[in-house]
């Protein structure tokens, strides 16, 4: 039913990126050949939800598009009377995303939601993932975004996030930015749709550096800081409360 990116492959005006219609159409081809190690990311975070998983508590998925962290999750949940809330402000992301979790079963109930994290209040979590989604928060939103995440965060819940992030000295940067492009170019993009996707997500998608996301989650007090993934700019960690 999904279609392949070729979204940049003609030669365009390039737009600011926009979660809209098409790239819901071609969304899983898309990250699967942007992301290195998405799919084993996406299925660590479900196994990682369901080792801190709590009874009788919400497990959030922020940002969810198609639902791809919510089903991993799901398949993991051994707990009972859990519920799991996936969020996500574009409409198309979340229409398609209801379809799409309506072909699996399961016994966990899940709540899909046009909402922006903004403005979320997040309740009884024990775990909540953000798998890519912070980048696209205004930098000055991301610390209130961490602590509302913080506060709603029952005593030894876990945050699980992804994020692109930025190297930490220019040299660095631009070492992780050529392997992150071959990885794209041996992926089957050509050198137009490279540069036109960066230039599309420049103005949306501003990476920090690890050691901001890691100082930052030590400011709002979550106790343990776990990096377990990176390849190239792509990073997912673990933060207990
Ligand atoms: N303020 C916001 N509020 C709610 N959603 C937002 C906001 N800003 C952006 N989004 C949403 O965050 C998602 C980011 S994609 C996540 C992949 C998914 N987690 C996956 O595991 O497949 C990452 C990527 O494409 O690089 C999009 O669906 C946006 O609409
Ligand atoms: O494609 C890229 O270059 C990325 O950095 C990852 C990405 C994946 C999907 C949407 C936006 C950015």
């Amino acid at each position: 039913m999904t279609g392949k990116d070729s979204i940049y492959a003609t030669e365009q005006q390039v737009k600011d990126f926009s979660f809209d219609a098409n790239v819901v159409e071609v969304f899983p081809d898309m990250i699967q050949r942007s992301v290195p190690g998405y799919a084993t990311i996406v299925s660590t975070m479900g196994k990682l939800a369901g080792q801190y998983a709590q009874s009788n508590s919400n497990l959030y998925d922020l940002g969810c598009s198609l639902g791809a962290v919510t089903l991993s999750m799901r398949r993991n949940i051994a707990k009972e009377n859990c519920e799991i809330i996936a969020v996500d402000n574009s409409k198309a992301m979340v229409e398609r995303c209801k379809m799409h979790l309506s072909g699996f079963k399961s016994d966990v109930p899940v709540s899909v939601q046009l909402g922006d994290i903004t403005e979320l209040e997040i309740e009884n979590a024990s775990v909540v993932a953000m798998n890519f989604t912070l980048q696209f928060i205004p930098k000055e939103q991301r610390e209130a975004v961490l602590t509302s995440i913080y506060r709603g965060l029952k005593p030894g819940g876990v945050l699980l996030l992804s994020e692109k992030v930025k190297g930490e000295t220019d040299q660095q940067d631009n070492l992780l930015i050529d392997l992150h492009h071959d990885f794209k170019r041996h992926n089957g993009y050509s050198e137009l749709e490279i540069s036109q996707k960066r230039t599309a997500i420049e103005n949306v998608m501003r990476p920090d550096r690890l050691s901001t996301h890691m100082t930052r989650l030590e400011k709002i007090g979550f106790k343990q800081t776990q990096v377990w993934y990176q390849c190239f700019n792509f990073c997912s960690l673990v933060a207990i409360k």
